[in-house]
Protein backbone atom coordinates (compact mmCIF):
# COMPACT_ATOMS: atom_id res chain seq x y z
CA UNK A 1 0.00 0.00 0.00
CA UNK A 2 1.26 3.00 -1.37
CA UNK A 3 0.64 5.38 1.35
CA UNK A 4 1.28 6.85 5.07
CA UNK A 5 -2.19 8.75 6.24
CA UNK A 6 -5.94 7.57 4.62
CA UNK A 7 -9.21 8.92 4.73
CA UNK A 8 -11.69 5.77 4.48
CA UNK A 9 -15.26 7.29 3.84
CA UNK A 10 -18.15 4.80 4.89
CA UNK A 11 -21.58 5.25 3.57
CA UNK A 12 -24.77 4.76 5.62
CA UNK A 13 -25.48 1.31 3.44
CA UNK A 14 -22.53 -0.13 5.01
CA UNK A 15 -23.01 1.15 8.86
CA UNK A 16 -26.59 0.25 8.64
CA UNK A 17 -27.68 -1.72 5.75
CA UNK A 18 -31.70 -2.86 4.80
CA UNK A 19 -33.34 -0.08 6.87
CA UNK A 20 -32.37 -2.45 10.01
CA UNK A 21 -30.49 0.56 12.28
CA UNK A 22 -26.65 -0.47 13.23
CA UNK A 23 -24.98 -3.87 11.74
CA UNK A 24 -21.86 -5.21 12.06
CA UNK A 25 -22.41 -6.90 8.85
CA UNK A 26 -19.86 -4.89 6.96
CA UNK A 27 -18.13 -3.18 9.71
CA UNK A 28 -16.23 -6.06 10.73
CA UNK A 29 -14.16 -6.49 7.26
CA UNK A 30 -13.60 -2.39 7.01
CA UNK A 31 -12.31 -2.64 10.66
CA UNK A 32 -10.14 -5.53 9.86
CA UNK A 33 -8.51 -3.81 6.87
CA UNK A 34 -7.89 -0.72 8.70
CA UNK A 35 -6.09 -2.51 11.79
CA UNK A 36 -3.88 -4.37 9.26
CA UNK A 37 -3.23 -0.70 7.81
CA UNK A 38 -2.42 0.46 11.31
CA UNK A 39 0.03 -2.70 11.88
CA UNK A 40 1.53 -1.51 9.06
CA UNK A 41 2.34 1.98 10.18
CA UNK A 42 -0.13 3.69 8.27
CA UNK A 43 -2.50 5.96 10.20
CA UNK A 44 -6.49 6.17 9.85
CA UNK A 45 -8.77 8.70 10.02
CA UNK A 46 -12.52 7.40 9.41
CA UNK A 47 -15.64 9.58 7.88
CA UNK A 48 -18.60 7.76 8.82
CA UNK A 49 -22.27 8.44 7.57
CA UNK A 50 -25.05 6.55 8.90
CA UNK A 51 -26.00 8.49 11.80
CA UNK A 52 -29.40 8.93 10.26
CA UNK A 53 -29.58 5.54 8.85
CA UNK A 54 -28.56 4.95 12.09
CA UNK A 55 -31.16 6.06 14.20
CA UNK A 56 -34.38 5.85 11.84
CA UNK A 57 -36.38 3.29 13.85
CA UNK A 58 -35.69 5.46 16.97
CA UNK A 59 -37.36 8.28 16.33
CA UNK A 60 -41.18 8.41 14.88
CA UNK A 61 -41.84 9.35 11.47
CA UNK A 62 -44.84 8.91 9.17
CA UNK A 63 -43.67 10.19 5.71
CA UNK A 64 -40.65 8.00 3.78
CA UNK A 65 -38.94 11.27 3.35
CA UNK A 66 -38.90 12.78 6.94
CA UNK A 67 -38.64 16.34 7.90
CA UNK A 68 -34.88 18.13 8.32
CA UNK A 69 -35.78 18.38 12.24
CA UNK A 70 -36.92 14.87 12.08
CA UNK A 71 -33.43 13.94 10.18
CA UNK A 72 -31.73 16.05 12.88
CA UNK A 73 -33.04 13.93 15.92
CA UNK A 74 -32.41 10.61 14.39
CA UNK A 75 -28.45 11.85 13.44
CA UNK A 76 -28.53 12.40 16.94
CA UNK A 77 -29.60 9.57 18.55
CA UNK A 78 -28.21 7.21 15.81
CA UNK A 79 -24.19 8.71 16.31
CA UNK A 80 -24.32 7.14 19.80
CA UNK A 81 -25.37 3.77 18.35
CA UNK A 82 -23.23 3.81 15.18
CA UNK A 83 -19.78 4.90 17.65
CA UNK A 84 -20.36 2.67 19.88
CA UNK A 85 -20.86 -0.19 16.20
CA UNK A 86 -17.43 0.89 15.42
CA UNK A 87 -15.76 1.00 18.59
CA UNK A 88 -17.01 -2.33 19.11
CA UNK A 89 -14.53 -3.86 16.53
CA UNK A 90 -11.62 -2.10 17.73
CA UNK A 91 -9.02 -3.12 20.60
CA UNK A 92 -7.66 0.97 20.09
CA UNK A 93 -9.80 3.77 21.09
CA UNK A 94 -12.16 5.73 18.72
CA UNK A 95 -13.09 9.23 18.91
CA UNK A 96 -15.58 11.20 18.04
CA UNK A 97 -15.48 14.87 15.51
CA UNK A 98 -18.43 16.69 14.37
CA UNK A 99 -17.85 19.13 11.91
CA UNK A 100 -19.40 21.52 9.65
CA UNK A 101 -18.71 23.12 6.90
CA UNK A 102 -18.68 26.37 8.71
CA UNK A 103 -15.78 24.99 10.92
CA UNK A 104 -13.91 24.23 8.27
CA UNK A 105 -13.94 27.62 6.75
CA UNK A 106 -13.39 29.32 9.36
CA UNK A 107 -9.31 29.41 10.15
CA UNK A 108 -9.51 29.57 13.78
CA UNK A 109 -11.63 26.25 14.00
CA UNK A 110 -9.88 25.02 11.00
CA UNK A 111 -6.23 24.95 12.64
CA UNK A 112 -8.25 23.49 16.18
CA UNK A 113 -9.27 20.59 14.10
CA UNK A 114 -6.23 19.66 12.64
CA UNK A 115 -3.74 20.25 15.83
CA UNK A 116 -6.86 17.73 17.52
CA UNK A 117 -6.44 15.41 14.49
CA UNK A 118 -3.06 15.70 14.66
CA UNK A 119 -2.83 14.57 18.38
CA UNK A 120 -5.54 11.74 17.68
CA UNK A 121 -3.63 10.03 15.38
CA UNK A 122 -0.25 10.59 17.10
CA UNK A 123 -2.23 8.60 20.35
CA UNK A 124 -3.11 5.80 18.22
CA UNK A 125 -6.56 6.55 18.27
CA UNK A 126 -8.83 6.46 15.42
CA UNK A 127 -10.92 10.04 15.20
CA UNK A 128 -14.56 9.25 13.51
CA UNK A 129 -15.77 11.96 11.61
CA UNK A 130 -19.34 12.71 10.78
CA UNK A 131 -21.44 16.11 9.37
CA UNK A 132 -22.61 17.51 12.87
CA UNK A 133 -26.20 17.38 11.86
CA UNK A 134 -27.97 19.13 14.77
CA UNK A 135 -26.30 22.27 13.93
CA UNK A 136 -25.66 22.01 9.88
CA UNK A 137 -28.49 23.64 8.11
CA UNK A 138 -27.90 24.02 4.47
CA UNK A 139 -25.59 26.84 5.17
CA UNK A 140 -23.15 25.18 7.47
CA UNK A 141 -23.93 22.22 5.65
CA UNK A 142 -21.25 19.89 3.28
CA UNK A 143 -23.96 18.07 3.07
CA UNK A 144 -22.92 14.98 1.87
CA UNK A 145 -20.02 12.57 3.24
CA UNK A 146 -18.14 12.27 -0.15
CA UNK A 147 -17.08 15.84 -0.02
CA UNK A 148 -16.63 16.34 4.04
CA UNK A 149 -14.11 12.93 3.62
CA UNK A 150 -12.33 15.04 0.81
CA UNK A 151 -12.25 18.04 3.25
CA UNK A 152 -11.17 15.80 5.94
CA UNK A 153 -8.32 14.43 4.09
CA UNK A 154 -7.01 17.90 3.33
CA UNK A 155 -7.13 19.04 7.01
CA UNK A 156 -5.26 16.35 7.89
CA UNK A 157 -2.56 16.15 5.03
CA UNK A 158 -3.70 12.35 3.94
CA UNK A 159 -2.09 11.00 1.09
CA UNK A 160 -5.00 8.79 0.00
CA UNK A 161 -8.93 8.80 0.33
CA UNK A 162 -11.12 5.74 -0.33
CA UNK A 163 -14.66 5.70 -0.60
CA UNK A 164 -16.23 2.62 0.41
CA UNK A 165 -19.58 2.17 -0.88
CA UNK A 166 -22.71 -0.80 -2.02
CA UNK A 167 -20.82 -0.20 -5.71
CA UNK A 168 -17.80 -2.03 -7.22
CA UNK A 169 -16.96 1.39 -8.51
CA UNK A 170 -18.10 4.26 -10.97
CA UNK A 171 -19.55 2.91 -14.38
CA UNK A 172 -20.12 4.24 -17.59
CA UNK A 173 -23.57 4.64 -16.52
CA UNK A 174 -25.57 4.19 -13.13
CA UNK A 175 -25.58 -0.24 -12.84
CA UNK A 176 -28.76 -0.30 -10.84
CA UNK A 177 -31.13 0.51 -13.78
CA UNK A 178 -28.74 -0.40 -16.51
CA UNK A 179 -27.49 -4.03 -16.47
CA UNK A 180 -25.10 -3.28 -19.22
CA UNK A 181 -23.34 -0.31 -17.10
CA UNK A 182 -19.05 -1.50 -17.59
CA UNK A 183 -16.92 -0.78 -14.73
CA UNK A 184 -14.49 1.39 -14.87
CA UNK A 185 -11.08 0.98 -13.69
CA UNK A 186 -9.02 3.89 -13.43
CA UNK A 187 -9.58 7.69 -14.14
CA UNK A 188 -6.82 9.87 -14.96
CA UNK A 189 -8.55 13.17 -15.38
CA UNK A 190 -11.96 14.21 -14.33
CA UNK A 191 -13.81 15.45 -16.67
CA UNK A 192 -17.18 16.50 -17.89
CA UNK A 193 -18.00 13.34 -19.56
CA UNK A 194 -16.90 11.74 -16.03
CA UNK A 195 -19.65 13.56 -14.64
CA UNK A 196 -21.95 12.43 -17.34
CA UNK A 197 -21.97 8.78 -16.31
CA UNK A 198 -22.63 9.67 -12.59
CA UNK A 199 -26.23 9.76 -11.70
CA UNK A 200 -27.86 10.40 -7.95
CA UNK A 201 -28.44 7.64 -5.02
CA UNK A 202 -32.13 5.79 -5.19
CA UNK A 203 -31.33 4.71 -1.27
CA UNK A 204 -33.14 6.88 0.56
CA UNK A 205 -31.01 7.08 3.51
CA UNK A 206 -27.90 8.33 1.55
CA UNK A 207 -27.03 11.30 -0.30
CA UNK A 208 -25.45 12.60 -3.19
CA UNK A 209 -24.77 8.63 -5.15
CA UNK A 210 -21.79 8.84 -7.45
CA UNK A 211 -22.24 12.28 -8.45
CA UNK A 212 -20.95 13.38 -5.19
CA UNK A 213 -18.23 10.70 -4.95
CA UNK A 214 -16.32 12.04 -7.89
CA UNK A 215 -16.28 15.79 -6.84
CA UNK A 216 -14.91 14.45 -3.69
CA UNK A 217 -12.23 12.48 -5.65
CA UNK A 218 -11.66 15.77 -8.04
CA UNK A 219 -10.91 17.84 -4.88
CA UNK A 220 -8.81 14.89 -3.49
CA UNK A 221 -6.76 14.34 -6.95
CA UNK A 222 -6.07 18.26 -7.30
CA UNK A 223 -4.37 17.89 -3.95
CA UNK A 224 -2.26 15.28 -4.57
CA UNK A 225 -4.67 12.31 -2.77
CA UNK A 226 -5.12 9.78 -4.50
CA UNK A 227 -8.88 8.11 -4.66
CA UNK A 228 -10.32 4.85 -4.93
CA UNK A 229 -13.85 3.85 -4.67
CA UNK A 230 -14.82 0.57 -3.69
CA UNK A 231 -17.35 -1.81 -2.63
CA UNK A 232 -17.41 -1.87 1.23
CA UNK A 233 -19.90 -4.84 1.07
CA UNK A 234 -17.21 -7.14 -0.13
CA UNK A 235 -14.50 -8.38 1.82
CA UNK A 236 -12.50 -9.58 -1.03
CA UNK A 237 -11.76 -6.16 -2.05
CA UNK A 238 -9.98 -5.61 1.50
CA UNK A 239 -7.14 -8.22 0.47
CA UNK A 240 -6.81 -6.69 -2.76
CA UNK A 241 -5.94 -3.47 -1.41
CA UNK A 242 -3.98 -4.94 1.38
CA UNK A 243 -1.58 -6.04 -1.57
CA UNK A 244 -1.61 -2.48 -3.35
CA UNK A 245 -3.85 -4.06 -5.91
CA UNK A 246 -6.78 -1.61 -7.09
CA UNK A 247 -10.15 -3.43 -6.54
CA UNK A 248 -12.79 -0.59 -8.31
CA UNK A 249 -11.79 2.78 -9.56
CA UNK A 250 -8.92 4.65 -8.72
CA UNK A 251 -8.01 8.33 -9.29
CA UNK A 252 -4.86 8.99 -10.24
CA UNK A 253 -3.31 12.23 -8.53
CA UNK A 254 -1.37 14.85 -10.80
CA UNK A 255 1.64 15.11 -8.01
CA UNK A 256 2.41 13.80 -4.62
CA UNK A 257 0.57 15.05 -1.59
CA UNK A 258 3.51 16.63 0.28
CA UNK A 259 4.33 18.77 -3.43
CA UNK A 260 0.77 19.96 -3.38
CA UNK A 261 0.97 21.22 0.07
CA UNK A 262 4.06 22.89 -0.44
CA UNK A 263 2.61 24.65 -3.42
CA UNK A 264 -0.60 25.70 -1.68
CA UNK A 265 1.28 26.97 1.02
CA UNK A 266 3.85 29.02 -1.19
CA UNK A 267 1.39 30.15 -4.03
CA UNK A 268 -1.99 30.39 -3.25
CA UNK A 269 -1.71 31.35 0.39
CA UNK A 270 -1.76 35.22 0.97
CA UNK A 271 0.62 36.21 3.74
CA UNK A 272 -1.37 39.07 6.22
CA UNK A 273 1.95 39.51 8.12
CA UNK A 274 5.54 38.80 9.53
CA UNK A 275 7.81 37.83 12.07
CA UNK A 276 11.11 38.56 12.31
CA UNK A 277 13.32 35.66 13.64
CA UNK A 278 16.40 35.51 15.40
CA UNK A 279 19.64 34.04 14.08
CA UNK A 280 19.00 30.53 16.12
CA UNK A 281 15.53 30.25 14.90
CA UNK A 282 16.93 30.93 11.20
CA UNK A 283 19.15 27.84 11.76
CA UNK A 284 16.70 25.96 13.08
CA UNK A 285 13.82 26.24 10.38
CA UNK A 286 16.51 26.19 7.79
CA UNK A 287 18.96 23.45 8.74
CA UNK A 288 16.93 21.15 11.16
CA UNK A 289 13.74 21.19 10.17
CA UNK A 290 12.17 22.35 13.37
CA UNK A 291 8.71 23.83 14.01
CA UNK A 292 8.72 27.71 15.15
CA UNK A 293 8.69 28.16 18.77
CA UNK A 294 7.88 32.05 20.25
CA UNK A 295 11.50 32.36 21.64
CA UNK A 296 13.01 32.74 18.29
CA UNK A 297 10.65 35.86 17.13
CA UNK A 298 11.95 39.17 18.01
CA UNK A 299 9.36 41.38 16.61
CA UNK A 300 5.63 41.10 15.05
CA UNK A 301 3.99 43.18 12.03
CA UNK A 302 0.94 43.06 10.10
CA UNK A 303 -2.50 42.34 11.14
CA UNK A 304 -3.50 38.24 11.45
CA UNK A 305 -5.33 36.31 13.08
CA UNK A 306 -4.97 32.81 14.39
CA UNK A 307 -4.99 30.22 10.96
CA UNK A 308 -3.17 33.32 8.92
CA UNK A 309 -0.48 32.29 6.67
CA UNK A 310 2.41 34.56 7.28
CA UNK A 311 6.16 35.22 6.57
CA UNK A 312 9.01 34.14 8.36
CA UNK A 313 11.89 37.26 7.82
CA UNK A 314 15.93 36.96 9.17
CA UNK A 315 16.45 39.91 11.24
CA UNK A 316 19.88 40.12 9.92
CA UNK A 317 19.35 40.63 6.62
CA UNK A 318 15.81 41.33 6.37
CA UNK A 319 15.00 38.11 3.86
CA UNK A 320 12.14 36.24 3.88
CA UNK A 321 13.35 32.66 4.65
CA UNK A 322 9.69 30.87 5.00
CA UNK A 323 6.09 31.03 4.79
CA UNK A 324 3.56 28.97 6.82
CA UNK A 325 0.25 28.94 8.95
CA UNK A 326 -0.10 30.49 12.32
CA UNK A 327 -1.22 29.00 15.47
CA UNK A 328 -2.05 32.86 16.87
CA UNK A 329 -3.05 35.96 16.35
CA UNK A 330 -0.77 38.86 15.81
CA UNK A 331 -2.08 39.94 19.49
CA UNK A 332 -1.28 36.81 21.39
CA UNK A 333 1.54 36.83 19.42
CA UNK A 334 3.04 40.25 20.58
CA UNK A 335 2.69 39.03 24.51
CA UNK A 336 4.57 35.82 23.99
CA UNK A 337 7.05 36.59 21.64
CA UNK A 338 10.93 36.07 22.80
CA UNK A 339 9.17 33.53 25.67
CA UNK A 340 9.72 30.02 26.58
CA UNK A 341 6.44 27.69 25.26
CA UNK A 342 5.90 26.81 28.68
CA UNK A 343 5.42 30.73 29.89
CA UNK A 344 2.38 30.66 27.24
CA UNK A 345 -0.14 29.64 29.13
CA UNK A 346 0.76 32.19 32.06
CA UNK A 347 0.93 35.16 30.12
CA UNK A 348 -2.03 34.25 27.92
CA UNK A 349 -4.27 32.26 30.17
CA UNK A 350 -4.35 29.69 27.73
CA UNK A 351 -2.65 27.44 25.25
CA UNK A 352 -3.16 25.78 22.17
CA UNK A 353 -0.53 24.73 20.85
CA UNK A 354 3.23 25.19 22.24
CA UNK A 355 4.57 26.13 18.54
CA UNK A 356 4.01 28.98 16.90
CA UNK A 357 4.17 27.25 13.32
CA UNK A 358 3.76 23.83 13.10
CA UNK A 359 6.68 22.06 10.58
CA UNK A 360 3.69 20.74 8.59
CA UNK A 361 2.49 24.38 8.16
CA UNK A 362 5.68 25.89 6.58
CA UNK A 363 7.27 25.99 3.63
CA UNK A 364 11.08 27.03 3.43
CA UNK A 365 12.06 29.08 0.27
N1 LIG B 1 -22.12 5.81 -12.87
C1 LIG B 1 -22.35 5.20 -11.70
N2 LIG B 1 -21.52 4.22 -11.27
C2 LIG B 1 -21.73 3.61 -10.09
N3 LIG B 1 -22.77 3.89 -9.26
C3 LIG B 1 -23.64 4.85 -9.62
C4 LIG B 1 -23.47 5.56 -10.87
N4 LIG B 1 -24.46 6.49 -10.95
C5 LIG B 1 -25.21 6.36 -9.85
N5 LIG B 1 -24.73 5.40 -9.03
C6 LIG B 1 -25.36 5.01 -7.75
O1 LIG B 1 -24.61 5.52 -6.67
C7 LIG B 1 -24.88 4.68 -5.54
C8 LIG B 1 -23.87 4.93 -4.44
O2 LIG B 1 -24.12 6.21 -3.86
P1 LIG B 1 -24.89 6.34 -2.44
O3 LIG B 1 -26.16 5.55 -2.46
O4 LIG B 1 -24.95 7.80 -2.12
O5 LIG B 1 -23.85 5.56 -1.52
P2 LIG B 1 -23.17 5.87 -0.11
O6 LIG B 1 -24.23 5.70 0.90
O7 LIG B 1 -22.10 4.81 -0.06
O8 LIG B 1 -22.60 7.26 -0.15
C9 LIG B 1 -24.82 3.29 -6.12
O9 LIG B 1 -25.53 2.35 -5.37
C10 LIG B 1 -25.39 3.50 -7.54
O10 LIG B 1 -26.74 3.11 -7.67
N1 LIG C 1 -24.41 12.92 8.34
C1 LIG C 1 -25.25 12.01 7.56
C2 LIG C 1 -24.52 11.74 6.26
C3 LIG C 1 -25.42 11.38 5.12
C4 LIG C 1 -24.62 10.97 3.91
O1 LIG C 1 -23.82 11.74 3.33
O2 LIG C 1 -24.79 9.68 3.60
P1 LIG C 1 -23.97 8.82 2.51
O3 LIG C 1 -24.43 9.23 1.15
O4 LIG C 1 -24.38 7.41 2.81
O5 LIG C 1 -22.52 9.06 2.72
C5 LIG C 1 -25.43 10.69 8.34
O6 LIG C 1 -24.53 10.29 9.08
O7 LIG C 1 -26.48 10.08 8.19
Amino acid sequence: MNFNRAVIKVGSALVAPDNKGCSGQHLLAIARFITECQRAGKEIILVSSGSVAAGRQLIHHGSPVPSIPTKQAMASVGQMQMMANWQRFFDVPCSQLLITHGDLKDRQRYINIKNTLRILLANNVIPVVNENDTVATEELKVGDNDNLAALVALVSEADCLFILSDVDGVYDQDPRNNPDAVLIPQIEQITEAVYAMAGTTSNPIATGGMKTKIQAAEKAVENGIETYIVNGTNSGVFDLLLKGKNPGTKFIASQAATKARKHWLKHTLKSNGQVMLDRGAVQALVNKGASLLPSGITSVNGHFAAGDSIDLVNNDNNQVIAKGICQYSERDLLKIKGCNSEQIVDILGYCPSKVIIHRDDMVVL
